[in-house]
């Protein structure tokens, strides 16, 4: 899917009678839609259940079979797809019938091209508005404070100008910066500044996922390309056709997937899992590293001509530490909007508070302070935000037994946390391995991956790559 003007859609055409189905083709082909023709129900099925289509224009007589009962069984298997009934003559019964059992629409015989023309469009406008929907609830249920893209330190108001400035262009981004610093941030920032702001935004997390999954997330499968892909499925490159898809983390993408990235980027041209037809897809890719990709480079990790195909612009946002004119603002708004979120009456953090605050390093920038905010925030039983409830202080480590309750009796619990809330250091066991048994525990004791990662006080990728570490 495109812009309003040049949307490519999948469309599957069944009908029983040859030449309607080549006019059908031809008036779709002739607007570069991609058309899949079926003559019986049970074709219209087989199809449907190993292809993505998003749209389908069905004949009510299909021999012996009735259009109108294939309608809710193609929407069964793909409830997104808007299906179109052609009739001979128009009634308003069958178009009643028609739109009971699921279809967006329907035209009569003979077949008139631009009557076709202007029915793909709309059906087109209503796929691409959904797909907004659901990446707007997609960013609404993840209920994060608005990012704070003001700045009273030079050097970050630079980034985000310069940021806005080439968003109006669709030159390739590199975002680098400490993990944490707000690289996912400036990248939706880009995306919202830019021409293609209506068309989906999505992110992919390079380090999170096995090589194959990362190439069937970015590309798409097809049904039966790998053991459990049980139906074909659109890969995100697909679903972001028109905005704009945020690599994380570039600099783990596998070897294996680089060269299929540099012909997306030089092409725009990708293939499916498992599908040797090459497709199209306008798609601005905008990735971010914490690494040094000149230093994979050398490595053999990362490709060259890729780093140098990705890094047409390069922003670096500075650490938090860095623009320390910063964080009592940020620290204020992450009080608000968290004091709101979890219903508390809370008027500001206490002085001693506000110096811890002031003078903490934040190694793990933006994000290790809107956690510490948000923990404290939770824990708050007064109305100023006392310094005891931040990390460091004599009572820190009951906070974090507060907000990581574990189930004792599996060993690690018991020496993890002594009774009195005090970590109980166990002798001989070397750091590492105390690390690897607590991100464990975390790991069993949280549902997502993000929420132990959150819990951890660390990135998801930091996450991933420990796991990776330690087998976990
Ligand atoms: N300027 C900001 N205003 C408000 N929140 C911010 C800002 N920058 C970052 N954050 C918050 O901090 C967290 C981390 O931000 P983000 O994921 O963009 O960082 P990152 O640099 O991409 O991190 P990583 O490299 O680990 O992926 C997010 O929850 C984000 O909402």
């Amino acid at each position: 899917m495109a812009d309003s003007g040049t949307t490519r859609l999948e469309i599957l055409v069944v009908d029983d009678d040859e030449s309607v189905r080549e006019v059908l083709a031809l008036c779709l082909e002739r607007d570069d839609h991609g058309v899949t023709l079926a003559a019986s129900a049970d074709e219209a099925m087989a199809r449907v259940r190993e292809g993505l289509y998003d749209m389908a224009f069905v004949d009510l007589r299909l021999g012996a079979d009735s259009g109108l009962d294939l309608i809710p069984r193609l929407l069964g298997q793909a409830p997104w797809m808007k299906v179109v009934l052609i009739t001979a003559h128009s009634s308003v019964e069958t178009a009643v019938e028609a739109m009971r059992k699921g279809a967006a629409d329907y035209l009569t015989k003979p077949v008139d091209p631009h009557v076709v023309r202007v029915l793909v469009e709309r059906m087109a406008s209503i796929r691409r508005l959904e797909r907004k929907v659901e990446a707007l609830e997609d960013q609404v249920g993840r209920a994060s404070p608005r990012p704070m893209l003001e700045s009273r330190n030079p050097a970050m108001r630079r980034v985000v100008e310069m940021a806005r400035r080439v968003a109006k262009s669709d030159a390739l981004v590199l975002i680098r910066g400490e993990s944490g610093t707000g690289k996912g941030v400036l990248a939706k920032e880009i995306h919202a500044a830019s021409e293609r702001a209506q068309a989906p935004f999505s992110v992919i997390n390079c380090p999170s996922l096995s090589a194959e999954l990362l190439q069937s997330e970015l590309f798409g499968h097809v049904k039966g390309a790998f053991t459990g892909a049980v139906k074909t499925q659109a890969g995100k490159i697909d679903l972001t056709e028109g905005g704009t898809l945020f690599l994380d983390e570039i600099g783990d993408l596998p070897g294996s997937i680089q060269p299929k990235l540099l012909r997306f980027i030089q092409d725009r041209e990708y293939e499916r899992v498992g599908d040797p037809q090459p497709r199209k897809a306008d798609v601005r890719i905008v990735s971010a590293t914490n690494r040094d990709l000149e230093e994979a480079v050398e490595e053999g990790e990362f490709r060259e001509d890729l780093l140098y195909r990705l890094n047409v612009i390069e922003l670096t946002v500075p650490p938090l530490r860095a623009r320390p004119e910063d964080v009592e603002d940020l620290a204020r708004r992450f009080l608000r909007f968290f004091a709101h979120k979890y219903n508390q009456s809370l008027s500001d953090f206490s002085p001693s508070a506000w110096h811890w605050i002031r003078s903490h390093p934040w190694p793990g920038n933006v994000r290790e302070m809107q956690n510490a905010v948000e923990r404290a925030v939770i824990l708050c039983t007064t109305r100023e935000v006392p310094r005891e409830l931040f990390p460091d202080s004599e009572s820190a480590p009951a906070v974090r037994a507060a907000t990581a309750p574990v189930a004792a009796g599996n060993g690690v619990g018991a020496a993890v946390t002594s009774e009195a809330g005090a970590p109980a250091v166990p002798a001989g066991v070397s750091l590492e391995e105390m690390e690897r048994q607590y991100i464990e525990r975390v790991l069993q004791d949280c549902d997502t991956l993000e929420a132990a990662a959150d819990m951890l006080g660390i990135a998801p990728s930091t996450l991933w790559r420990k796991r990776r570490k330690y087998d976990l």
